[in-house]
């Protein structure tokens, strides 16, 4: 498991691009057939990636937690950005198809990730925090019909937003949330930009209250997205390419223009859980 540690925006005000990059962007998330972990200590938000191809991979705690195992005092939330899969958890398999995700509350013990397709392998991209109680293992579809431990995302929950005039056309739909599927923390949701829309979270905004990571992925090789951090009157940018995720601590802007649209995931931890609790920036603001 890879170890970030928190930063104070007095200091990244002087950081070169390698730093900023050091700090902030993890480069890849899926090795096939392996996991990788992330650990930062900003709310000690753990990202990751699972990808099974040849063979079923088993999530194990490590050293780093000091844990019997990696659940013990975590929950975790799945978004799965590959092919069709399958998560076992204490013996009960559970299917993941493309696009769908999962919520696993703490206690759960045995957790593997499997692929349908070695040809069209899985991507579990995961996010988990430190857990106080343990809420029910559930999957989560965008559509569908609900069943006993499938959750289908309400259409509150899936909110449009912005405009192609302003190059901000996007569907945010919140998979993770309470009143959904219920966490101790961890909420989690995916956005998608509309052809033509490059700009996500602008305006832009920060939640003191929560820090953030962003995974982005339906990017050609070519493509990227400048990512924008930093306080509002102190932006840099993060360059960043298909299937990257970059951490965002409480006290930055996130938010992004891509060299085309691009769908990415994001995922909150913190102090509470309330997601309109934003302070907005006006365009007019940014330095
Ligand atoms: O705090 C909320 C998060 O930054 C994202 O949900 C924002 C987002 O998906 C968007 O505006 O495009
Ligand atoms: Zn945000």
């Amino acid at each position: 498991m890879e170890l970030r540690t928190a930063a104070s925006p007095r200091d990244v005000k002087h950081y070169t691009t390698e730093r900023l990059r050091e700090e902030f962007l993890i480069p890849q998330i899926f090795f096939p057939d392996d996991i990788k972990l992330v650990y930062s200590h900003i709310d000690r938000i753990i990202t990751g990636g699972a990808m099974p191809v040849a063979h079923s991979l088993k999530l194990t705690a490590g050293d780093e937690l000091r844990a019997e195992y990696f659940l013990e005092r975590r929950e975790m939330g799945i978004i799965n950005i590959g092919g069709d899969g399958t998560v076992t958890v204490d013996g009960s398999v559970h299917k993941v198809g493309s696009r769908e995700g999962m919520y696993i509350g703490k206690g759960a013990r045995d957790i593997t990730f499997a692929s349908d397709d070695a040809e069209n392998p899985a991507k579990f991209y995961l996010n988990s925090a430190p857990a106080h109680t343990s809420y029910p293992t559930v999957v989560i579809k965008q559509e569908g019909t609900p069943k006993e431990g499938v959750v289908i995302v309400k259409e509150e929950n899936k909110v449009e937003l912005g405009t192609l005039e302003d190059s901000n056309h996007r569907v945010i739909c919140k998979y993770i949330l309470p009143g959904q599927v219920e966490s101790c923390q961890l909420e989690m949701g995916m956005t998608h930009l509309e052809p033509g829309s490059v700009w996500n979270t602008m305006p832009c905004h920060t939640h003191d209250r929560r820090m953030e990571v962003y995974l982005y992925f339906d990017l050609p090789e070519d493509a990227f997205v400048m990512h924008y951090m930093g306080e509002a009157t102190q932006t840099r940018h993060i360059v960043v390419r298909n299937e990257q995720a970059v951490i965002s601590p409480s006290w930055s802007i996130h938010s992004g223009s891509g060299s085309r649209n691009y769908t990415f995931i994001w995922g909150m931890v913190g102090e509470n859980q309330d997601f309109d609790d934003m302070d907005h920036i006006p365009n007019q603001d940014l330095l």
